[in-house]
C-alpha cells in the first residue's frame, strides 16, 4: 500500500480521467449533502486519482491512504497549501499559518510552536475548568436538548477566554466580536463572493476588520505583560533562532487560530456526544475512568482517560472534522501513475479514507476498540486515520484540542446522563465543515453533583 518514495517524471504519464457534472457548480450541492457517496462513486469508477467539477473549479480528487501520503509527503514539493485554501475560504483568514507555504511558513510555525508547549497546554487545561462549569451551568437538561449549538457556544465562549484571556472588554463587545467571528466563518462558505449588500460576504469583511480593529487595540498590553493566553503567547513567542512575530503576524494567526479551533472541537464533542449516547455501556466506561479523578482533571490525569480517548478517535474517524484538504499544484507533478499539471487545484479527502473498507474492518460500526493495543487497525497505513492531516501543515493544535475535548468531556459526564436513539442517524451538513443539521436532539439528565 506505500506510494513509490520518489515522484516519476509527470511528462510520460496520462492525465487523471474525471467528470464536470453540472456547468460551474459541478458536483457542489452532491458534496454538501453526501460526500462520502460522491467519493464512493468516483473511487469505484476512476481510481484514486480523478478530477470533478465543484464550486467553479476541477479538482483533482487524491482518494485512499496512498493518495494523501503523497499530498501531505509532498516530496518534490509541488503542493502549495495557501492557493489551495484561500480559494475555498476566502480573505477572511488571510496569513493564518495554514495559508502560508514554504519558508515563510516553516520560519512562522517554529515561532507560533512556542506558544502550543506541553507546558503550556498543561497551564490551559488547568484555565479551562472555570469556564466550562460556567457554561454548563446554563445548561437545562430535557428531552431533545439540543447539543450542539450548546456545544459551540461553550467552545466560542472557551477559545474567546483561552485565546484572549485577560481583555477589559465589557459583554457586550465579547458578543459582538463573537459575532464577528460566526461572521467570518460563514463567508468563508457563502456561494456569493463579492461584497454585495446584506451578503454574508460583506458581513464576512466587515467581522474580520472588527476582530483585527480589538486585536490591535489589546496588543500593547499583551506585548507589555506575558500572561497564559493564547494572544499573549504568540506576542511573546520566539523561535531557537530568536525569530518573533510583528505585530500583523500576531493578528492575523489570532483570527485563523480562533477558526482552526473552533469549529474542529465543536464538531468531535458533538460526535463524541452522538455515540456515547447511542452506545450507553461506553458512556458508563467512560464515566467511571472519569469518576476515578478529580473534579478538575489535569493535562497530565487525562492519560487515565484511555476509554474516553478511543471514544475520541473512533468519533473522529466516523465524523471527520476537516472531510477534505485543499492544494494547489505550483508545478507539473506526478501520483500514482497520473500526471497533475502545474495550476491543479488538488483535494485529498480523510473522511473518504476514515470509511474505507479497504482500510477498516466494518467501517461504518462504531467500534472504538479498534484503536485499542491487540488491534490498532489506524496502524495498517500511516494514512489509515490522520484527522489532522500530515507533513508540514500537520495540525499544531491537536494536543491543545485533545485537551480540550477531554477537559469538556471530562464534566460533561460528570455533570449529565444522555441517551440517543440507536437507530438514530445524524443529518450532517457539508456546506463547510460538517455539523448536524438538526442539532443533535439528545435525552438529557443531571447527574447528582460528585
Ligand atoms: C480538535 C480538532 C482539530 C482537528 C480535527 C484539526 C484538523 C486540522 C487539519 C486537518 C489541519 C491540516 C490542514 C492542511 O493540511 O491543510 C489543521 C491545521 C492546523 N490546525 Fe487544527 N484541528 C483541530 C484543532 C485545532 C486547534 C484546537 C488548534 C489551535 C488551537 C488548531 C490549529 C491548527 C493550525 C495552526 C493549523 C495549521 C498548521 C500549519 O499549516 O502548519 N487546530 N488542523
Amino acid at each position: 500500500m506505500s506510494p513509490s518514495r520518489t515522484v516519476q517524471d509527470p511528462a510520460t504519464l496520462p492525465l487523471p480521467p474525471g467528470r464536470q457534472g453540472l456547468p460551474w457548480i459541478g458536483h457542489t450541492l452532491r458534496y454538501v449533502r453526501d460526500p462520502l457517496g460522491l467519493f464512493d462513486e468516483v473511487y469505484a469508477e476512476h481510481g484514486p486519482v480523478s478530477w470533478l467539477g465543484a464550486a467553479g473549479r476541477r479538482w483533482t480528487c487524491l482518494l485512499g491512504p496512498d493518495a494523501s501520503e503523497a499530498v501531505f509527503r509532498n516530496a518534490d514539493h509541488a503542493f502549495a497549501s495557501g492557493p489551495g485554501w484561500s480559494y475555498l475560504v476566502g480573505p477572511f483568514f488571510d496569513r493564518g499559518l495554514m495559508l502560508l507555504d514554504g519558508e515563510e511558513h516553516h520560519r512562522h510555525r517554529r515561532i507560533m510552536q512556542q506558544a502550543f508547549t506541553a507546558d503550556r497546554i498543561a497551564r490551559s487545561t488547568d484555565a479551562m475548568h472555570g469556564p466550562v462549569d460556567a457554561s454548563l451551568d446554563t445548561w437545562r437538561p430535557t428531552g431533545g436538548f439540543a447539543a450542539y449549538p450548546a456545544l459551540k457556544e461553550l467552545t466560542l465562549d472557551l477559545a474567546t477566554r483561552l485565546f484572549m484571556g485577560g481583555t477589559d472588554a465589557s459583554p457586550e463587545r465579547m458578543a459582538a466580536l463573537n459575532r464577528a467571528f460566526v461572521d467570518c466563518v460563514q463567508a468563508a462558505t457563502s456561494v456569493v463572493r463579492v461584497p454585495l449588500p446584506g451578503t454574508r460576504w460583506r458581513r464576512g469583511l466587515r467581522g474580520r476588520i472588527l476582530l483585527e480593529d480589538f486585536l490591535r487595540e489589546h496588543l500593547p498590553r499583551a506585548r507589555a505583560v506575558e500572561t497564559d493566553d493564547l494572544f499573549s503567547a504568540l506576542c511573546h513567542a520566539r523561535s531557537e533562532e530568536g525569530e518573533v512575530f510583528t505585530d500583523a503576524d500576531v493578528v492575523n494567526h489570532m483570527i485563523f487560530l480562533l477558526m482552526a479551533a473552533h469549529d474542529t472541537s465543536t464538531i468531535t464533542l458533538s460526535a463524541m456526544m452522538q455515540h456515547l449516547g447511542q452506545h450507553p455501556d461506553w458512556q458508563d466506561r467512560c464515566r467511571a475512568e472519569v469518576l476515578a479523578l478529580g473534579s478538575r482533571p489535569t493535562r497530565a490525569d487525562h492519560a487515565a482517560l484511555p476509554s474516553l480517548d478511543l471514544v475520541m478517535r473512533e468519533s473522529m474517524r466516523l465524523v471527520t472534522p476537516v472531510p477534505v484538504v485543499a492544494r494547489q499544484a505550483v508545478k507539473d507533478t506526478a501520483v500514482l501513475g497520473h500526471r497533475i499539471p502545474a495550476g491543479s487545484f488538488v483535494m485529498t479527502a480523510p473522511l473518504f479514507t476514515h470509511h474505507s473498507p479497504e482500510v477498516w474492518r466494518d467501517p461504518e460500526r462504531f467500534d472504538p476498540e479498534r484503536f485499542a493495543e491487540g488491534r490498532r487497525e489506524d496502524k495498517v497505513h500511516r494514512y489509515a486515520w490522520h484527522p489532522f492531516g500530515g507533513g508540514v501543515h500537520k495540525c499544531l493544535g491537536m494536543h491543545f484540542g485533545g485537551a480540550e475535548v477531554l477537559t469538556v468531556m471530562s464534566h460533561l459526564l460528570r455533570r449529565f446522563e444522555w441517551r440517543v436513539d440507536p437507530g438514530y442517524v445524524c443529518p450532517i451538513d457539508y456546506t463547510s465543515l460538517p455539523f448536524p443539521s438538526d442539532g443533535l436532539p439528545v435525552d438529557l439528565r443531571p447527574r447528582p453533583v460528585a
